[in-house]
């Protein structure tokens, strides 16, 4: 089968080749891809980030069916669609797989970093953690819910956001879009998108964003307490510092920042502000296999709408350059289904 795994040596891109698969072990079951979505982690995969993984198969954003299972599988059955995520396997029995906070499970494996992911023609899955996806939701559209959908349903969970609380939305591209509806349509808050690129304002408009803001023209931080007395919550998903930095001013007293996007780096946190504005700085990773149930039911009743554009996965390291040049109004999904992926 074809897959995109990251260059060796480890360069930022991928190449496209054929890959053996293994049988399949007690648990698991075998995915034929429909479609992959390409997240900006598979990028910091890519380029080493978080640790150098030449070989690996990126792709957390995958949506199929199930072809095979091993035998003693029950919770799913050939046929069933599927999606791939990044949080692709707890241990089961620790702390944290325990009381819902599987995502931070010690002995975790994530898709297309520490496990072979989903941007390929198939894919071996622990049967167990493939959540299912309902059939009355567009695959093509599931694929974002199963990575930037879910992390920012997620990340207003964290963030407590209430009907009618003002919350920013710090980068309004794959993750910031999807963060903007759930926001707007979902918890009932108002919503102020940041970016730099004019198509993505637009789109934020579109997806429910009451206020823009080109941070580009000025001060964003100084804008947004003008305009509203500061945010209740402030979500990052801007991959630079600056932005996180921007965002703690932008808070007003007891406001929450939730950082999303991981660029390298620290963030600047004034020790007096955080204590006299009682602020509160939380990270929030991806979601929990029922956080993702929840999230595909959202999209199945419309009240969230991923912007995708279907792409080859010939053009994978294309795909990688427009996300890496904030060029991506949305998310660019390779379609498995309808290519010839040659
Ligand atoms: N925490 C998690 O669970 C989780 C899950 C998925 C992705 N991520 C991370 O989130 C980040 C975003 O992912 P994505 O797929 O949405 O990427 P993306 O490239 O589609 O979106 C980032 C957006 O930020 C904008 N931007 C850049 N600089 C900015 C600034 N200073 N202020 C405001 N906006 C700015 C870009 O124009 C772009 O629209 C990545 O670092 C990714 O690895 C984290
Ligand atoms: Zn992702
Ligand atoms: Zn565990």
């Amino acid at each position: 089968m074809k897959a995109a795994v990251i260059n060796d040596p480890v360069d930022g891109y991928v190449t496209v080749k054929d890959v053996q698969l293994r049988d399949l072990k007690p648990g698991e079951a075998l995915v034929d891809m429909e479609y992959c979505g390409l997240c900006h982690t598979d990028l910091h995969c890519a380029a080493g980030d978080f640790g150098k993984k030449p070989g690996r198969i990126i792709g957390h954003e995958g949506v199929g069916r199930v072809s095979k299972v091993a035998p003693g599988v029950t919770s799913l059955k050939v046929g069933d669609r599927v999606s791939i995520a990044w949080f692709f396997k707890g241990c089961g029995h620790c702390e944290y797989c325990l009381t819902g906070r599987e995502t931070l499970c010690r002995n975790v494996l994530n898709a297309g970093y520490t496990a072979d992911g989903a941007m390929a023609e198939q894919c071996i899955v622990p049967a167990d953690y493939a959540v299912k996806v309902p059939e009355g939701l567009d695959p093509v559209e599931a694929t974002s819910l199963t990575c930037a959908g879910v992390t920012m349903y997620k990340a207003l969970k964290v963030a407590d956001i209430k009907p009618g609380q003002w919350v920013s939305i710090v980068g309004a591209g794959g993750l910031g879009n999807l963060g903007i509806q759930f926001a707007h349509n979902v918890f009932g808050a108002h919503v102020i998108a940041v970016d730099g690129n004019p198509d993505k304002l637009q789109a934020a408009k579109e997806n429910g964003a009451e206020i823009l803001i080109n941070r580009h023209d000025g001060d964003v931080d100084q804008q947004i307490q003008e305009k509203v007395g500061g945010v209740h919550a402030a979500v990052v998903t801007a991959v630079t510092t600056a932005a996180f930095d921007q965002a703690v001013d932008s808070l007003r007293p007891d406001g929450k920042l939730v950082a999303v996007a991981l660029p390298q780096g620290d963030m600047k946190l004034n020790i007096a502000k955080t204590v006299l504005d009682g602020i509160i700085v939380a990270g929030s990773l991806v979601g929990t296999r029922q956080d993702l149930a929840e999230c595909f039911q959202f999209g199945a009743e419309g009240k969230v709408h991923p912007i995708v554009h279907t792409r080859k996965l010939s053009e994978i390291n294309d795909m990688i350059q427009e996300l890496k040049d904030n060029k991506v109004v949305g998310r660019n999904v390779v379609d498995f289904v309808h290519n010839d992926n040659d």
